[in-house]
């Protein structure tokens, strides 16, 4: 099934459910991610955020649902094919190397997503020169656009934690991704520093990256960041709204704080 791509979200999520065993991690989830928007996706630890996250970028597979990109359906694909059409996610320091600069790194990230033949790399011509050139004209700018032009040079494992998770976003901006979707980016964050990432991931919106779907439990940064928020709760969508709508929603004051919240 192919949704018109002219009045379709960028990312589309329909009914998506996936089942461990007898648990019903993600129970018939939908919501879209528009061009241009920034999505927060949060609920209380155990409500399906993460399985939810792995459904979309295809590290999962679907009990049952869709999810569509750019009007096609991608149900299923491997996450690197996801990649390539432009839905891509930042890893928790898996893909930095400790040892090479934030430059290097930067770099070497925009050598993976290059798709470049064998023959060119044993005789690279004017062309490859001109791909390198850029390469590292778009590691130098990631670079600077995450707040870390300071750091260009420094060897990763000098970097601070905060630091860090600036350069785990920098890495998926490598890829050049239409939809960044970040999991957790402020864990370990101080107040200073996810007020500091927020401020970034939204000069990246309509710059680096088309649209951002961020799951996170930092509120004051979704809060801060997020045109809409998507409530998740013991699988199922518990609500979705404006961050102000959220707040008020009495059913998630409930379900963050407990019954009695609001007396
Ligand atoms: N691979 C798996 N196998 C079995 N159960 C799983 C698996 N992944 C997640 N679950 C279960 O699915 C439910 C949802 O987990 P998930 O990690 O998606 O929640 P979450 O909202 O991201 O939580 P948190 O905020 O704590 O990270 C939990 O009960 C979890 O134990």
């Amino acid at each position: 099934m192919t949704l018109s791509s002219s009045t379709s979200p960028m990312l589309a999520v329909r009914g998506l459910s996936k089942t461990f065993g007898g648990l019903k991690a993600v129970q018939d989830i939908s919501f879209d991610v528009g061009a241009g928007e920034i999505v927060g996706l949060i609920g209380p630890n155990g409500a399906g955020k993460t399985t939810c996250f792995n459904l979309i970028t295809g590290f999962y597979t679907p009990t049952s649902g869709k999810v569509h990109f750019k009007g096609e359906d991608v149900t299923g694909e491997k996450p690197y094919r996801m990649a390539r059409r432009g839905i891509v996610r930042s890893f928790q320091k898996t893909n930095i190397l400790k040892s090479l600069t934030v430059f290097e790194n930067v770099l070497t990230g925009h050598y993976l997503n290059a798709h470049q033949s064998l023959l060119r790399t044993f005789f690279p011509g004017k062309a490859v020169h001109e791909a390198e050139q850029a390469a590292r004209d778009s590691a130098e700018r990631i670079v600077n656009v995450m707040g870390l032009g300071a750091r260009m040079n420094a060897p990763a494992y000098l970097l601070s934690c905060g630091e860090l998770r600036l350069l785990e976003v920098a890495l998926a901006l490598s890829a050049k991704p239409d939809i960044l979707m970040l999991d957790e980016p402020a864990a370990g964050l101080n107040s200073q520093e996810a007020a500091e990432l927020g401020h970034i991931l939204k000069r990246l919106r309509g710059t680096m990256v088309q649209s951002i779907l961020i799951v996170e439990h930092n509120m004051g940064l979704v809060m801060a960041v997020s045109d809409r928020v998507v409530v998740m709760h013991f699988g199922a969508k518990l609500a979705e709204g404006t961050p102000l709508e959220v707040q008020r929603h009495p059913q998630v004051i409930e379900a963050y704080l407990g019954r009695g919240a609001q007396a």
